[in-house]
């Protein structure tokens, strides 16, 4: 067969030539492998393209791969992840270990994979995405019943736009039965994506109902935890709450990503699709990334609303900056943080004090580390140490968390938890996935929570979450408080 090209084009823009000799190849050296092997191999082909609207990218893949896309950017811009369709889940029910069985799980796959990048950059190749719920020991309830406990996919096609380059990633899992046919498939399948639409039509979508789940027993909960805490060695743990939606037709994800790029900005965008549901948000704090050797953490904690006038938000910055709860509570994620960065790595740099993170709706306490990664040092056993910490938790950890999981009438599923990506080098990001929703088709439930310490007031801890909860109320058109 000769080899051919082809160009293909996304909402209109000219995307890439594509050759594909060296897929051929590729596949042709997999599935030599794979019979050999007696089990699949993975193929991973990276190519150079022409840069295009990520979001249109996403919403290409809306006709054939609803249910089955990831979304992701960086805080800075810096870096686009798109993935569009599912080649391999790696997943796992498993309580304990979760981390290093997804790791297991991940070194299988990439251990006899077929790569064919010459460019290497990171977030190329073969990635996975997702992420590991706030906290397998919690009772599971039918909300999150579409996203197991530690949950990853690696995608079929994904775009990745780093450095103001663009690359388009085909994976492709061979196995012993395969033959040179399934060279074809693949390309009429890439062909296909390229060729969709990226531009949807948005009509209006009312919203039937907006609720607070149980705004009371929440704040009973708070005064519950103030208390012991008054008599007892716990020190702070961070509780959260549930808004539910509903609209007249199915919420349009594409929208509502849309909205959280053009609002949120120094936040990462992500949404990540399972079975049909989608968790989405755009949340300020990283819990950590790997690039090489180096390490970034962040420490974020302590909040106070946005002024209406520059003057007031500068006073108000100011007044959170000198404000002892929320300094304290700051220092609890900075303290965790530190010693569990020391422990593993070295050079952990972090200045004295936090500064302000001011964000569309909100103003935060942040603290930026950096550190070196020691030997052993992989981003999935750095977030296994971080996860959850104080900004999320609580002090002292395993006491938070089991408060937590007593106290708290959600189910967290994926809201607080470590959501981001790994590729085969080793590098990747992670957020701590706040300011997030779940979306249902015509539902939607978005979650919020704040820290309590001991001098917490119940009703401007209530009134925080309520802040909070404004970009996804924002991103879904709801109603604000
Ligand atoms: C738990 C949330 O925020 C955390 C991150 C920043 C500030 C926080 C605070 O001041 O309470 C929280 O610890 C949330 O947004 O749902
Ligand atoms: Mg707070």
């Amino acid at each position: 067969m000769k080899d051919s090209s082809y160009g293909a084009v996304i909402g209109g823009i000219f995307l890439v030539t594509i050759q594909h000799t060296e897929l051929k190849e590729g596949i042709q050296k997999a599935i030599a492998k794979a019979k050999n092997l007696e089990k699949p191999v993975l193929v991973s082909e990276v190519q150079k393209v022409d840069q295009v609207e990520p979001l249109n990218v996403f919403t290409a893949g809306h006709q054939d791969y609803f249910g089955e896309r990831f979304f992701w950017k960086g805080s800075s811009d810096e870096i686009f992840i798109i993935g569009i369709g599912i080649c391999e889940h790696i997943q796992s029910d498993q309580v304990t270990d979760r981390f290093f069985h997804v790791e297991k799980q991940w070194k299988n796959v990439m251990e006899e994979a077929v790569v064919l990048n010459p460019y290497g950059l990171e977030g190329t190749g073969p990635t996975m995405f997702g992420g590991f719920s706030f906290d397998p020991l919690k009772e599971k309830t039918e909300l999150w019943s579409k996203f197991s406990d530690s949950i990853f996919h690696i995608p079929r096609f994904m775009y990745s736009q780093y450095d103001g380059q663009s690359y388009m990633t085909t994976n492709i899992v061979c196995t012993q039965h395969d033959d040179e046919s399934l060279l074809q498939k693949v390309l009429n399948e890439r062909k296909q994506l390229l060729s969709c639409s990226s531009s949807l039509q948005d009509s209006a979508n009312n919203i039937i109902s907006q609720e607070e789940i149980a705004p009371q027993q929440w704040k009973n909960a708070v005064g519950q935890v103030v208390n012991a805490m008054k008599n007892g060695d716990m020190k702070k743990v961070v509780l959260a709450r549930e808004t539910r939606l509903s609209y007249e037709k199915p919420i349009r994800i594409e929208s509502v990503l849309n909205k959280l790029i053009k609002n949120q900005k120094n936040s990462f965008i992500f949404a990540f699709e399972s079975n049909g549901d989608c968790f989405i948000g755009a949340s300020p704090e990283r819990l950590v990334k790997k690039q090489g050797k180096q390490l970034f953490t962040t420490c974020l904690a302590g909040s106070i609303k946005r002024g209406l006038t520059p003057d007031e938000d500068e006073q108000l910055g100011n007044e959170l900056l000198s404000d002892q709860k929320n300094l304290i509570e700051h220092q609890y994620v900075v303290d965790m943080i530190k010693r569990a960065m020391e422990q593993v790595s070295s050079n952990v740099e972090l200045p004295n004090g936090p500064v302000l993170l001011k964000l569309r709706d909100i103003q935060h306490l942040y603290t930026p580390v950096t550190a070196e990664a020691g030997e052993n040092s992989s981003l999935l056993s750095l977030i296994e140490r971080l996860h959850p910490t104080p900004a999320l938790g609580g002090v002292p950890r395993e006491k938070a968390v089991e408060t937590i999981r007593e106290l708290e009438a959600l189910d967290r599923g994926l809201y607080g938890s470590p959501l981001g990506w790994l590729d085969y080098k080793g590098n990747g990001d992670f957020a701590v996935a706040l300011r997030s929703g779940l979306i249902q088709q015509n539902e939607a439930s978005i979650f919020a929570g704040c820290g309590v310490v001991k001098d917490s007031d119940i009703d401007s801890e209530y009134q925080e979450t309520n802040i909070k909860f404004r970009p996804m109320l924002t991103a879904l058109g709801g109603n604000k408080q």
